[in-house]
């Protein structure tokens, strides 16, 4: 399984529920150094995206979330351009899209494409690819 796609980069998906969007800024931040590594790409749904580019990291905004910012994302997935996907997701609130969370996380799965919807295992996903970048 490679993390590389074939434009030579590393792209992740930041995705964050509104009660966890914080928590995923400040995950960020804790781990500059390795995600402003060259090789690493983000993209992100709308309004995380946004807060991930008001706190300085670079990234390609989708739509937002509920728009259908999840399904742009399931699709790179399925392209093979997007090989990680860190999704905060919120377990204590009802979404109106949730076919379209459960659509990414059942396209991740197909794909076998490492998913993170918590921190810790954000933590240990990103822990592992900095041993290769
Ligand atoms: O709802 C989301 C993921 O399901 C997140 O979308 P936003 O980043 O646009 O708020």
């Amino acid at each position: 399984m490679s993390l590389i796609n074939s434009s030579g980069f590393m792209e992740i998906a930041i995705i964050a529920h509104d009660g966890k969007k914080a928590d995923l800024i400040e995950f960020l931040i804790k781990n500059e150094a390795v995600l402003h590594n060259e090789k690493i790409r983000l993209i992100g749904t709308g309004t995380t995206g946004g807060k991930a580019e008001a706190a300085g990291f670079k990234t390609q905004r989708m739509l937002s979330g509920p728009l259908g910012g999840d399904a742009q994302i399931a699709g790179r997935v399925a392209e093979g351009i997007t090989k990680m996907v860190f999704f905060f997701k919120d377990p204590l609130s009802s979404h109106p899209h949730e076919a379209d969370i459960n659509m990414l996380i059942r396209v991740c799965d197909v794909h076998n494409v490492p998913l993170a919807t918590n921190e810790a295992t954000a933590q240990l996903l990103l822990d592992a690819i900095a041993q290769q970048l």
